[in-house]
Order: structure tokens, then sequence, then C-alpha cells
């Protein structure tokens, strides 16, 4: 209920929503637009100059309130379309979604199966059955988890309408069929009009709702990035460019994400020559090129110009990323992010200091005017292992930072500390339990802060346990009695229970260490012995010996 509620608040922003559409409707779709364009249409759109290309960015930027209006689409209210009898045999019309470019979306279930669809509906003034059903087309070929999933799609023609109602009408209401006629067909006049419907899994939350609504964490952040990655990269795996990619038409289902709306998405294959053919490598599909797509500012540059492929998705994400990682504060107004974002489409890229690390690099790079210069998807993947690993080997050289981090802490804690930090990698206490005694111990744990069940090889593994054997025992002869003292009962009772349990070995640590010491010719202090939860600062003193096993 909740969900569906912000699906509405998401769709009132929605028709705020700026987009430019194929030159064909855009007249149509976009009125607003057209004086901008058709002052440098002719020109800009067949020239793909880089300095054109920013002079028209900067226009974009500047009508990024202009409001796309569906006024000319003959869109069916939610009654007109749950009146339908080929809709109404299987469905419950539950609540019309919105209305875009291209057609409105109405939420519905199954009468026989009780699953929650998304019904969309695309009208088309026009017999060309290729063009009325591309979206379907594009859309069915997929089948991955970050997709929106196809279920079906039918064409709603007047005769079948007309049929349908004829079948539905009983002889009482023979009578009203004047009036119910001319109702139908002033909704769907004379020139040919039908209506696609595309049946695909409905969504509870587009990815605008889930940046703009919660203060995600880290891991989610990177979560969803990984999950825009892979449904990306299986887009254009199968020979297909989004083109009108952005957090709208991003969706969340149960925390998954699913890319959609494919209204704007065709086939496109780069070959080496640079040219984008069909799927067969035959022709060129210059219609495709020649449209003008997207929404603004998630439109790459390079579409105002008449070559382009599936790399205007690159850029597309470059501003997703931002948002993701960066997103504005709440109560922003679009004054205040106006330069922010015309910052951003420069193409000297003005990206705010705020913006480090990893993610700068790559929403620079994926930003980049010049397609040639942006990273892949691939190249995506790796930089971000590439940076994990590197983190990872920081973590090692400077003598496992988890534990320092979190020094003085107990097992269990670190446990939970790691947990938190690398929760995509460690799933469950078993994972790290390697010798499956149900207790993470000081060994377990630094392989997973070093190499996520990576084995380390035995003497690695003695070399860091004896180091932070160290590290433990140095903290507990300073801060021992304040640590103590400064914890709640139930974790003094972890803390006794865990410095118990390494007493319990450390006999065989002595060994090890011992031979270690000797090695490196540092002596190993043991200072504390506890019994029954009472800290007895035994031997203060610096050269204290390791005492044998209780
Ligand atoms: N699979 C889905 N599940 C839930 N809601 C959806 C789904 N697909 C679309 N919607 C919602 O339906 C509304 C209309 O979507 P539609 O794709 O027709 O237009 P749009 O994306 O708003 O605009 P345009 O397609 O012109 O960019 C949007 O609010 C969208 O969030």
């Amino acid at each position: 209920m909740e969900q569906d509620d912000r699906h509405s608040e998401g769709l009132k922003e929605h028709s705020e929503n700026t987009r430019l559409s194929s030159s064909t409707s855009r007249k149509e779709i976009l009125p607003s637009f057209d004086v901008e364009l058709d002052n440098d249409s002719s020109e800009s759109m067949s020239n793909s100059d880089s300095s054109e290309s920013e002079t028209n960015n900067s226009e974009f930027i500047n009508n990024t309130d202009s409001q796309c209006s569906s006024q000319s689409l003959d869109l069916p209210t939610l009654e007109e379309f749950s009146s339908k009898t080929r809709i109404q045999k299987d469905f419950n019309v539950l609540e019309k979604l919105g209305e875009g470019g291209f057609g409105a979306v109405f939420k519905c279930k199954h009468k026989v199966d009780n699953n929650l669809y998304a019904l969309k509906v695309i009208p088309h003034q026009s017999k060309d059955q290729e063009l009325i059903s591309k979206e379907a087309k594009v859309f069915c070929q997929f089948n991955h988890p970050n997709i929106v999933r196809y279920h079906n799609s039918w064409i709603l023609t007047e005769e079948d309408s007309a049929a349908d109602e004829d079948d539905d009408k009983s002889q009482e209401q023979q009578d009203d069929d004047i009036q119910f006629e001319e109702q139908d067909e002033e909704s769907h006049s004379t020139d040919g009009s039908q209506i696609l419907v595309i049946q695909m899994e409905f969504c509870n939350i587009t990815l605008r709702q889930r940046i703009d609504n919660a203060d995600l964490s880290k891991e989610v952040k990177s979560t969803l990035l990984n999950e825009i990655l892979e449904g990306l990269g299986y887009i254009h795996s199968e020979g297909v460019m989004h083109r009108d990619l952005n957090p709208k038409n991003i969706f969340l289902k149960n925390g998954t994400i699913k890319i959609g709306d494919f209204g704007s998405a065709r086939n496109a294959v780069q070959y080496e020559d640079g040219l984008c053919r069909n799927m067969n490598g035959f022709k060129i599909i210059e219609d495709v090129m020649t449209d003008y797509i997207g929404t603004l500012p998630y439109c790459a540059p390079e579409l105002n110009s008449r070559r382009y492929d599936k790399r205007v998705d690159l850029y597309s994400l470059g501003f997703i990323l931002y948002e993701l990682i960066y997103p504005f504060p709440q109560n922003t107004t679009e004054q205040q992010k106006e330069p922010v974002i015309k910052g951003l489409r420069q193409k000297q890229i003005e990206i705010p200091e705020v913006v480090q690390g990893s993610s700068r690099c790559i929403i620079l790079k994926l930003l980049d005017h010049d397609p040639d210069e942006r990273m892949t998807l691939l190249d995506i993947k790796q930089y971000l292992e590439k940076d994990k690993s590197n983190q990872l080997e920081c973590m090692r050289k400077t003598g496992t930072q988890v534990y320092e981090a979190e020094a003085g802490e107990t097992d269990s804690e670190i446990y939970r500390y790691i947990k938190e930090r690398e929760k995509s990698k460690v799933e469950s206490v078993q994972d790290i339990d390697m010798n499956s005694s149900a207790i993470p111990r000081r060994k377990e744990l630094v392989q997973v802060s070093m190499g996520f069940n990576r084995q380390l090889d035995y003497s690695e593994c003695m070399v860091e346990q004896y180091n932070l054997q160290r590290k433990l025992m140095k903290l507990q002869q300073t801060n021992i009695m304040d640590i103590y003292s400064s914890l709640s009962e139930e974790k003094r009772e972890e803390m006794v229970h865990n410095i118990k349990h390494q007493m319990n070995n450390l006999e065989q640590q002595k060994k090890v260490m011992d031979t270690l010491s000797r090695k490196s010719d540092t002596r190993i202090h043991f200072v504390s012995s506890i019994s029954n939860k009472k800290v007895i600062h035994e031997n203060p003193t610096e050269h204290s010996t390791i005492p044998p096993n209780e």
C-alpha cells in the first residue's frame, strides 16, 4: 500500500519529466522543444561537430523545465480501458499508473494467476504494424533478472473491440447500442488507430523514487549499481541500445533492479567500421540513427548528431551513477540543481569536489563527450574489482585495518564489523567458519578480512595471527580494565569467554609464536588472566612471559 502511494507520487513527478522523442513524433509530443531544435536542427542534427553539440546541450539545460505533453495521444482512461471486453476477460484493472510520451500504463491483476501486471497501452494512428510493435519486438527477446519481464502483447483493433462488445451485449442492453458505439468511435477514431497492449511484470517503485526517498547505504548503492551494470550489459549483449536510460525507466521489484521502458530501444550493433547496422549486419539502420531521443539531462550529447550507438547508454549511466552516489538533498530545488547538471554536461566537465575516489573517475569517464573515451561496461566492472582488491591489499599491508579500527572489540563485534563492511561477500558465519567450530576464530576472521574465503597458506595465517595476537595483548595490557569496565554485563560475559577461549588455544599458539618471536627477536607478553568475570591485572610489567595453558 505504501509502495503504491509512492508510485503515485512518482507519477506526479513524472509529468514534469522533460523528454525528447523521435523526430517523427517530436512535434506532437514536445512543441516546446521545437523552437530550440528548429533554430538549429537542420544543421546540428546532421552535424556531429562537438562544439555544436555543446551549444545545443546548453540550450537543453535551459529547457529542463519544459514539460512533456501527451495531449495529442488518444489514451484511454481507467474506465475506458477496463471496459474493453478483451481486457475484462482476463484482468481486473486496478489503477492507471501514469502516462508517458507514447502511451499509458495500467496496474492490473490477472484473474487466473492472481499476479499483478503492468499493461502498457500504446495507441498508434497508423496501420504500420511494424512501427506499432517495435517496443514489443525488442522487449520480448529479453530474459534477465535485471530487466522488466515481458509476458505478452497483443493488438486491440477497432474491429476487435466492436466484436467483443457485440458478443457481450445482452438483449436488454441493445437499446443503448447507438450511444455505446458512438463513444467508442470517439476514442478510437476512424483513421485506422490501433492499440498495442504490452503485458509486463509489475514493479513497485522506480529508481528515481528510491534515490529521492531513502538514504541509501554504501552497500545498497553498490548492489544497485552492479545490478544496473548487469542489466545494461545484457541489453547491449543482445545488440540493443536503450536510448532513454534514466532513473524513471529503471524500476525495483523486491529490491532488485529491473531496467524497463523499451519504447526508445533499438537494435544496434556497432561494427568495426563504426557504423551501426541491424542485427543481421546488412542494412544501416539510418532511421534509428536519425531519431532524436532521450530524456534530459541523461541523453548523450552525440544524440544531437546523426551518428551514435549503444555508448549513448553509457553517458546516461554516468548521470545515473552520479545521482545514485551523490543524490541531491531532498529539498533541493530545480534551480539549485541546474548549475550542477550544467557543469556535468559541459565538454570540460565540472564535477563537484565532493565526488571523490573511484566514483569520480568512473563518472568523469562516462560523461566524456567523446564516446571513444567513455569507459565500457567491462572497464567499469574491472575498475571496481581492481579498486576493491587494492583496498584489500592496502588493508593487508597496513596490518589488518579491520582489527585496528575495532581495536579492543570482542570477536563477535569484529565479526559483525567485517560482515557490515563486506556484506556482499560474507553471507553467514558458515562462510568463514572454516574449521566448523561455530565460532568465528581470529584466524578465520583474518582470512575473511584479507581475502574473502581465500585460503591463506598456513604460515601466512600464523604470521597474521601472531601479529594480531600481539596487538591484542598490547591493548589488553593498556586498556583491559578500561574496556572491561565500560562494557555491559552481557559484553563482559562475552569478553571473558573470548579471552578464555584464546587462553585455551594458547599452548598451541605459544609454540608458533615462540618460533616466530625467536625469529623476530620479539618476546610475547601475557599480562592478564581472567576468572569469574573479574579482570586481574596480574603482571603489568613489560616483559612478562606466556603462562602455561590453564
Ligand atoms: N513495469 C512497470 N511496473 C510498474 N510501473 C510501471 C511499469 N512500467 C511503467 N510504469 C509506470 O507507468 C508510468 C507510465 O510509464 P510509461 O513508460 O508509459 O511512460 P514514462 O516512462 O513515464 O514516459 P516515457 O516512456 O515517455 O519516457 C510511469 O510512471 C512508470 O513509472
